[in-house]
């Protein structure tokens, strides 16, 4: 089998409320619901496999909520390969507010992960990597994972041969980071965290110094700027897209995956991934996208190098 793994060590299960108005201290009625598996290794493989890649997703799920999670994907197409676990999968909560359209996101901090457990599934990832073509590792760390999990898990993946995506925040990207990623996709906040610069291109060429061979930084409605081997570019979506950005990132990272093992150039992935971010604004939740928008928006996006000004797709 040759697949696209995705790594979601903290699953969750994915509620989204609709107000009419945000009030901090008061009372709302949502007048819509909906509920997905998440967490945002879950969201990259809805989408992967929504565009037709072979996908894989294995993590840790547990408890009541791991089980709902768990029926929720078999209506989806990515191959279920998560670790029981005893404790019980968290949720999150995102709160979109239609007065405005911005989103108020609540995530819970997940289940603690049994030493034990975590061996299981160290396993079976080594096993898994022998049949993945890339591998995207996802994510918050739940309770009991140590911070350089994600530092060991991207060392197996280069032992492996398999090129790695790393997505995370704080110290296990740090961590991550040193153990030479093939790429990372922070935002801005993020690799703020990271470097200690607010400029984008000055921490993406610190991040590259400190290990991520290539670095995509997520700029919102700005779209992505890359710092690669091969050169530097800035995708952007001709004019913003209104509505919920969560797991835009999530698409984003499902694009460069998909470019990744498609062989497209750094341009025309990096066209895919912010066609893909900006539809998922316009559909309702994390995990997927609106495919009009994302077909009308492809070969509209964007790409520009900040070296020469422009760049050929
Ligand atoms: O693991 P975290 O960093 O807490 O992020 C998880 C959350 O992020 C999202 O993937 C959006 O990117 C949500 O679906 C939610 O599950």
């Amino acid at each position: 089998m040759s697949m696209i793994l995705t790594v979601t060590l903290n699953t969750a299960l994915d509620l989204t409320h609709h107000v009419p108005q945000l009030v901090p201290h008061a009372s709302h009625r949502v007048t819509s619901v909906t509920e997905r598996p998440g967490g945002k290794g879950l969201n990259v493989a809805r989408v992967l496999a929504a565009l037709g890649h072979q996908t894989v997703v294995t993590g840790f799920v547990g408890g009541a909520t791991g089980a709902v999670v768990r029926d929720l994907l078999v209506s989806e197409s990515p191959t279920d390969a998560l670790i029981p676990i005893a404790g019980n999968t968290r949720r999150t909560l995102a709160v979109v507010d239609a007065s405005t359209g911005d989103t108020t996101q609540f995530n819970e901090p997940g289940p603690a992960v049994t030493p034990a457990e975590w061996q299981t599934f160290l396993s079976s990832y080594g096993e898994l990597l022998g049949g993945a073509r890339a591998v995207a590792l996802c994510g918050s760390l739940p309770p009991g994972i140590h911070v350089g999990a994600y530092a060991d898990l991207v060392r197996r993946a280069r032992a492996a041969g398999v090129p790695v995506l790393l997505d995370t925040s704080g110290e296990p990207l740090r961590r991550g980071v040193a153990a030479r990623p093939d790429v990372i996709k922070p935002n801005a906040d993020e690799l703020a965290r990271l470097t200690g610069s607010r400029d984008a291109s000055t921490a993406s060429a610190d991040a590259r110094r400190k290990g991520a061979r290539a670095v995509v930084a997520s700029l919102g409605p700005d779209g992505l700027l890359a710092t690669t081997d091969e050169g530097r570019w800035q995708a952007a979506p001709p004019a913003p897209v209104r509505g919920n950005p969560t797991g835009a990132g999530d698409s984003a990272v499902a694009g460069l995956l998909c470019g990744l093992v498609t062989g497209l150039s750094w341009p025309d992935r990096l066209a895919l991934a912010v066609a893909l971010s900006a539809a998922t604004v316009a559909a309702p939740a994390a995990g997927e996208f609106d495919r009009a928008t994302y077909e009308s928006l492809l070969p509209r996006v964007e790409v520009t190098s900040p070296a020469s000004g422009s760049a050929p797709r």
